[in-house]
């Protein structure tokens, strides 16, 4: 009990300085990451022309520009509209569309590849659990019932026809050998993540962790999360086998800031490096219609709610 509440005031710690943490001993299966992992490469490995017969037409832009798009070059800073407004779609500043994969929406899947769907809906289930563990602790961190979040991300959330909208985008930065970015073109631009949390598997960490980089040696092009206090930018390599887990904007809405949504992007590698990056992202979301507001426990006379009472759905 006294273990478990010392991790409650570890999250509150981490997510009020950083509104980031690496999670371990998460409980999601090595084979599983694996699985999800090794699909997820397979599948941008694919040829353009396959990815694009084998996805039925309506959906195909989904994955095929995903595939297609060097979305790993985004705009140099100058040119970027920064940071992109809450709630405008362009959410966090792409180039190209993300595979964004919905649990039901079997229809995605190319036909070429069959081991995707299971390994993508098996992946799904494990985070998913890990998410509502995270989301108790999240409760109690902040001096709310531990079910608290039950409602929109538990195993009865979709009862009242209220079921959480997560989504899990196999994210793809592409090689730069041979198209170098120019100068400060990010492989991802700077933004926070409108949702609940973001729970990313790490191309550092690939294959359920046993390709982990030795401690200390940062990543060929990856994670960065701003350091609110400096402003700096600074590497996040995971250590072995953890999750990067981040909070995203509805978090920081329901703790009135108890919990910060940090601003984060991903570098590009040094140049002439040939490593493409790819990442499993899972970002909770609640129901569209779910109404975040202030916790009663994050406020009082000196704290009045920082901000208005948002539709989840209005974010997106
Ligand atoms: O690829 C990464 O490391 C970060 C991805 C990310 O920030 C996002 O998809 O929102
Ligand atoms: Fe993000």
């Amino acid at each position: 009990m006294e273990q478990a509440l010392d991790v409650c005031r570890q999250w509150r710690e981490a997510f009020g300085r950083w509104g980031f943490a690496h999670v371990v001993g998460h409980g999601v299966p090595d084979e599983h990451i694996e699985e999800c992992y090794a699909a997820a490469e397979r599948f941008f490995a694919l040829p353009m022309e396959d990815k694009l017969s084998d996805c039925v037409r309506a959906a195909a832009h989904q994955w095929a520009r995903d595939g297609a798009t060097a979305r790993g070059i985004t705009r140099p800073r100058d040119s970027r509209p920064s940071p992109p407004p809450k709630g405008s779609g362009a959410a966090d500043g792409h180039s190209g569309a993300p595979a964004r994969v919905h649990h039901s929406d079997a229809d995605l899947f190319p036909r070429s590849l069959p081991e995707l769907k299971p390994a993508t809906h098996r992946y799904f289930g494990s985070v998913q659990r890990l998410l509502q563990a995270i989301m108790e602790i999240t409760a109690v961190s902040v001096g709310m019932p531990r079910s608290y979040f039950a409602r929109f991300w538990g195993a009865d959330a979709g009862a009242g026809g209220t079921s959480p909208h997560n989504i899990l985008r196999l994210a793809h930065y592409r090689s730069q050998a041979g198209m170098p970015p120019r100068a400060n073109q990010l492989r991802y631009g700077e933004h926070t993540d409108f949702q609940g949390y973001t729970l990313l598997w790490q191309d550092h960490n690939a294959n359920g962790g046993s390709q982990t980089a030795p401690d200390g040696v940062p990543p060929k092009g990856g994670l960065q999360v701003r350091d609110p206090q400096t402003g700096a930018f600074l590497d996040a390599p995971p250590p072995p086998k953890a999750f990067t887990v981040n909070a995203g904007d509805l978090i920081q809405c329901w703790t009135n800031d108890v919990l910060l949504s940090n601003t984060h992007r991903v570098a590009n590698p040094p140049a002439g490096d040939g490593t493409a990056r790819v990442c499993l992202v899972f970002f909770a979301g609640p129901h569209p219609d779910t109404i975040v507001e202030c916790l009663p426990t994050c406020t009082d006379r000196e704290r009045p709610p920082r901000h208005a009472p948002v539709k989840a759905g209005a974010t997106t």
